[in-house]
């Protein structure tokens, strides 16, 4: 198991006197899958994942990361994450970033240019020589994907990763998750909202709303039951109410 967490509760203290409550009961992602969290805005998917990372405490509950208590310096060796929001600085490069910021600490420059042109090459990407604050916001998140990327781990926590992206971009980056599966067996956790995307894609799906997980299904039971994930998503979020005038 690469991840299980039980139990885990937060509740943010909003203005207003209003509340946020995560309350998620259990979790579990195997090695090598495919797992996605949906859920609509503001229904606890980012908490979540940076609970998991420890960036975030709970008030209460246990996560284990890839066999660790995930408060444990081990639990994150091999974890990658791609926040939602990122802010790289202005005045670098795609290539001066990716190196400033690889914490790649066994690698020698020249294998971090290596694996930078690797992956400059899989991702399409001709911008490595231009400022951050000259890209574009898919070339931006393209590089952040990139830095996400450049390390050689076992399970990286994407925050909606599509966020920008064009068609080609997101198979781009789609085919090289699928071959770093099948060569290293890489595990994926991710959140979208761009349901199609992960049609094909997803092993198992989490549906999350107002902080809690309501439903759980694996891509076998979504495609006999529903038929797509968006059919599954609108069966428990849609609103069947009817307009009222
Ligand atoms: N630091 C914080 N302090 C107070 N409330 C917060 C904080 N961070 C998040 N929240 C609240 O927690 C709730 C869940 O937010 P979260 O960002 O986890 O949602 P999300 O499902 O990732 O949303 P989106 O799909 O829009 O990215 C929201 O009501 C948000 O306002």
């Amino acid at each position: 198991m690469i991840l299980k967490a039980q139990n885990v509760n937060k509740t943010f203290n909003k203005s207003g006197g209003n509340t946020f409550r995560l309350q998620v009961d259990e979790i579990e992602i195997s090695e090598g899958s495919f797992t996605a969290i949906l859920g609509p805005n503001g229904s606890g998917k980012s908490t979540f994942l940076k609970i998991i990372l420890d960036l975030l405490f709970a008030d209460a509950g246990n996560i284990w990361l890839m066999g660790h208590n995930h408060k444990q310096k081990q639990a994150r060796a091999k974890v990658s994450y791609l926040p939602e929001n990122y802010s790289f600085p202005d005045n670098f490069t795609v290539n001066e970033m990716l190196h400033a910021f690889s914490d790649l600490k066994e690698s020698t420059p020249r294998q971090i240019d290596h694996k930078i042109s690797k992956l400059a090459n899989a991702f399409n990407v001709e911008f490595l020589d231009k400022k951050i604050k000259n890209l574009s916001k898919g070339m931006t998140q393209t590089a952040a994907l990139m830095h996400t990327f450049l390390a050689d781990d076992q399970f990286y926590i994407l925050d909606e990763p599509f966020n920008g992206l064009d068609a080609v971009q997101k198979k781009a980056i789609m085919d090289y998750i699928f071959t770093l599966q099948k060569e290293r067996n890489i595990s994926i956790l991710i959140t979208t909202h761009i349901l199609s995307d992960i049609d094909k894609t997803c092993d198992s799906l989490y549906l999350i709303k107002d902080g809690r997980i309501i439903n759980s299904a694996t891509k076998g039971e979504i495609q006999n039951q529903f038929g797509s994930v968006e059919d599954y998503y609108l069966n428990y979020f849609e609103t069947k109410d009817p307009v009222r005038s």
